[in-house]
């Protein structure tokens, strides 16, 4: 089974970091005039994601992505460089148009997430950020033509892992969503 590539950050077993990260600066794949991005505060909710839209290196079946406050983060160079994927998507993904990164999405739309940006951090240059903690989106890699019957190999080799495998976002990220929906239509109970 540890010949299924989940991501190159997660196969090797994980070092779980945290605790003391304190931010740093992303940087795309171009060797010349890559784009950088500063975050200055820690990552939350690092997880694996099986979803099309997510960035991932090649060869990987999912990404690793987490989000940071929007109003920390500040592309310091080469901002002219990048593009938004999707002008429709809930995240707005600004791309690299030269390597394809994703350097990071804002959600600036009425949503739970807004003022949340999602960012990929193994392009930090720095380490000690928080490793993923669940799978989402799993059986999303379906749609990217992975073969639905192997399904099974790859959930127990994210529980192998640690990771918890879900089909949408966690329970506790799922709940957060909801809580907002009731509380915007008058009916929450919290
Ligand atoms: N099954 C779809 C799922 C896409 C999806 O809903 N992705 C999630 C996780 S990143 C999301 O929140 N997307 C919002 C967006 O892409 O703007 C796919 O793989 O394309
Ligand atoms: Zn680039
Ligand atoms: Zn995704």
């Amino acid at each position: 089974m540890t010949s299924v590539v989940i991501h190159p950050t997660i196969d090797s077993g994980k070092d779980k970091g945290g605790g003391s990260f304190t931010g740093g600066t992303l940087v795309c794949e171009c060797v010349t005039n890559p784009v950088k991005v500063k975050v200055k505060t820690d990552i939350a909710h690092n997880h694996a994601c099986g979803c099309t839209k997510c960035w991932k290196p090649n060869g990987t079946l999912f990404s690793v992505v987490a989000v940071a406050p929007s109003d920390k983060i500040e592309v310091i160079e080469n901002e002219n460089k990048l593009a938004v994927v999707d002008p429709a998507a809930l995240i707005q993904r600004h791309a690299c148009k030269d390597c394809g990164v994703h350097m990071y999405g804002p959600v600036e739309r009425d949503h739970p997430f807004k003022g949340l940006s999602f960012i990929h951090p193994e392009r930090f240059e720095e380490s000690g950020w928080a490793a993923p903690g669940f799978a989402a989106f799993v059986s999303s890699i379906i749609e990217s033509g992975y073969n639905p019957d192997r399904m099974d190999g790859i959930r127990a080799r994210l529980k192998e892992l640690d990771l918890e495998s879900y089909d949408c976002l966690s329970p506790a990220l799922m709940d957060y969503i909801a809580t907002w929906t009731a509380k915007k239509n008058g009916v929450s109970a919290s």
